[in-house]
C-alpha cells in the first residue's frame, strides 16, 4: 500500500481547519499548526475546534501542533491559511522548515499592503521557491458550509498542471469538487477582489438598496476585476469561473461571509470602530481594498467600486455620499 499524502496546514482558523477536514476526508494525513497551545489541546483531545468551528467533529486523521517543524516534516503539501497581511512574517519562520519537494498551497484571498503583491508572489519572495511549487485553492468555499460537508466546487491553480492535478487528487471528496487551472494570477485576483466587492454589496444591503443594486455591483465588480486581471496578464475567462463569478455569488449572498457582514454593518450606519469590534474573524477586504486599489493605480486600471469601498472604509466617506458619486460618474459603454 502506498504511503498517505501528508499535508501540513499553517493556521487553525475557519478555513485552515475546514480545508484540513477536506484533505483528511480525501485520505491525507493532516497536521494543523496553531499558535495557541490551548487550541491544539482542544483539537487533539476533543476532536473539535471550539474557537472557529464549534460543534463540528474533526476527522481522526487530523491532529494539531504548535511546533511548525513537526507540522512541516515530510509534508507533500504545506497549506497556508493565515491572514494575508501576516503571511510575510509567518513564512520567514516556516520556509526554512520546508523540504525541497514540498508544494506550498495558498488558501489566502488578499493582496499585501505596501508591495501590492499577490500571496503566491509573497511566497516566492520569502521562500525563494519557483512558481511550479506554489499552488492556490480558491472559489466559492464558505468555511462553515464546507465543514458541514455541504457540496461545493473549487479551483486548484498552479502554473505546473501536473502539480495542480496532484493537489486536486489530494483534496477531492464526495462533497468537495476541485477543478484545475493554470491561471494563478487570475485565480488569486478573483479571490482578493471579490472580498472588496463583497464589502460593497454588504454596504448596499445594509443601506437597503435592493437586489438590482446587488446584481449591478456584482457584475460591475466583476468587470473591474477582469480589467485588472487583463492588465496583469490573467486569462479574462478565469473571472467567469469559480474563482470569479462563483466566489462573488457565494460571498455576496451569504450571511456567513465576513466581508459581506462587515459591509452590511457599515451600510446600516455602524462606525468602522464599531464594525471592527463586532468582527471576530479575518475580513480580508478591509485591508486589501487599499492594496487592490494600489495595484490598479500602478497599472493604470480604473476600479471605481474598489475606490468607493476605500473611501467609505478608510476615508470615512458616508455611504450615501459615496453612492451618489458612484451613480453620477460619466456615462460609458458596458465594454471598453
Ligand atoms: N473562512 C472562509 O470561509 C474562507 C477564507 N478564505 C481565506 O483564508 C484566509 C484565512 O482565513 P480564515 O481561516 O477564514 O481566517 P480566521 O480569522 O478564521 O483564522 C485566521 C487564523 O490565522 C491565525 N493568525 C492570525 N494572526 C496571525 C499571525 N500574526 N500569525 C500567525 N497566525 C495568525 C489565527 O489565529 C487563525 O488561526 C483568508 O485569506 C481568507 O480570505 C478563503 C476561502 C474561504
Ligand atoms: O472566501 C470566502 C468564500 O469563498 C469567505 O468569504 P469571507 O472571507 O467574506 O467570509
Amino acid at each position: 500500500m502506498s504511503k498517505p499524502v501528508k499535508a501540513a496546514v499553517f493556521g487553525t482558523g475557519s478555513w485552515g481547519t475546514a480545508f484540513g477536514m477536506v484533505l483528511a476526508d480525501a485520505g491525507c494525513e493532516v497536521v494543523l499548526w496553531a499558535r495557541r497551545a490551548g487550541l491544539v489541546d482542544a483539537v487533539n483531545s476533543t476532536r473539535t475546534n471550539p474557537d472557529y468551528l464549534p460543534g463540528v467533529e474533526l476527522p481522526r486523521n487530523l491532529r494539531a501542533t504548535t511546533d511548525p517543524a513537526e507540522a512541516a516534516r515530510d509534508a507533500d503539501f504545506a497549506v497556508l491559511a493565515v491572514p494575508s497581511q501576516t503571511l510575510r512574517g509567518n513564512l520567514a519562520e516556516w520556509a526554512p522548515l520546508l523540504a525541497p519537494g514540498t508544494v506550498v498551497v495558498s488558501l489566502m484571498k488578499g493582496i499585501e499592503l505596501g508591495s501590492a503583491m499577490r500571496m503566491s508572489e509573497v511566497v516566492q519572495d520569502v521562500a525563494g521557491i519557483g512558481a511550479e511549487r506554489i499552488a492556490v485553492v480558491t472559489g466559492p468555499n464558505l468555511a462553515r458550509e464546507i465543514a458541514a460537508r455541504m457540496p461545493a466546487a473549487a479551483v486548484v491553480a498552479c502554473t505546473d498542471e501536473a502539480v495542480a492535478r496532484r493537489l486536486q487528487a489530494a483534496c477531492h471528496t464526495p462533497y468537495f469538487r476541485p477543478y484545475t487551472n493554470t491561471d494563478v494570477v487570475g485565480c488569486e485576483l478573483g479571490g482578493a477582489v471579490k472580498n472588496v466587492i463583497g464589502l460593497a454589496v454588504g454596504i448596499a444591503d445594509g443601506m437597503g438598496l435592493g437586489d438590482n443594486a446587488k446584481g449591478s455591483l456584482i457584475t460591475r465588480g466583476l468587470a473591474e476585476t477582469t480589467r485588472l486581471g487583463a492588465a496583469l496578464g490573467a486569462d479574462p475567462l478565469t473571472f467567469s469561473g469559480l474563482a470569479g463569478l462563483g466566489d462573488l455569488v457565494a460571498t455576496c449572498s451569504s450571511p456567513l461571509s465576513r466581508n459581506h457582514t462587515f459591509g452590511t454593518n457599515l451600510g446600516k450606519g455602524m462606525t468602522l470602530e464599531e464594525t471592527i469590534a463586532v468582527t471576530r474573524q479575518t475580513a480580508e477586504g478591509v485591508k486589501s481594498c487599499e492594496s487592490v486599489l494600489d495595484l490598479a493605480r500602478r497599472h493604470g486600471v480604473d476600479m471605481p467600486i474598489t475606490e468607493t469601498v476605500v473611501d467609505i472604509v478608510h476615508e470615512g466617506k458616508p455611504p450615501v455620499v459615496a453612492l451618489k458619486e458612484l451613480m453620477s460618474r460619466s456615462a460609458k459603454p458596458e465594454r471598453r
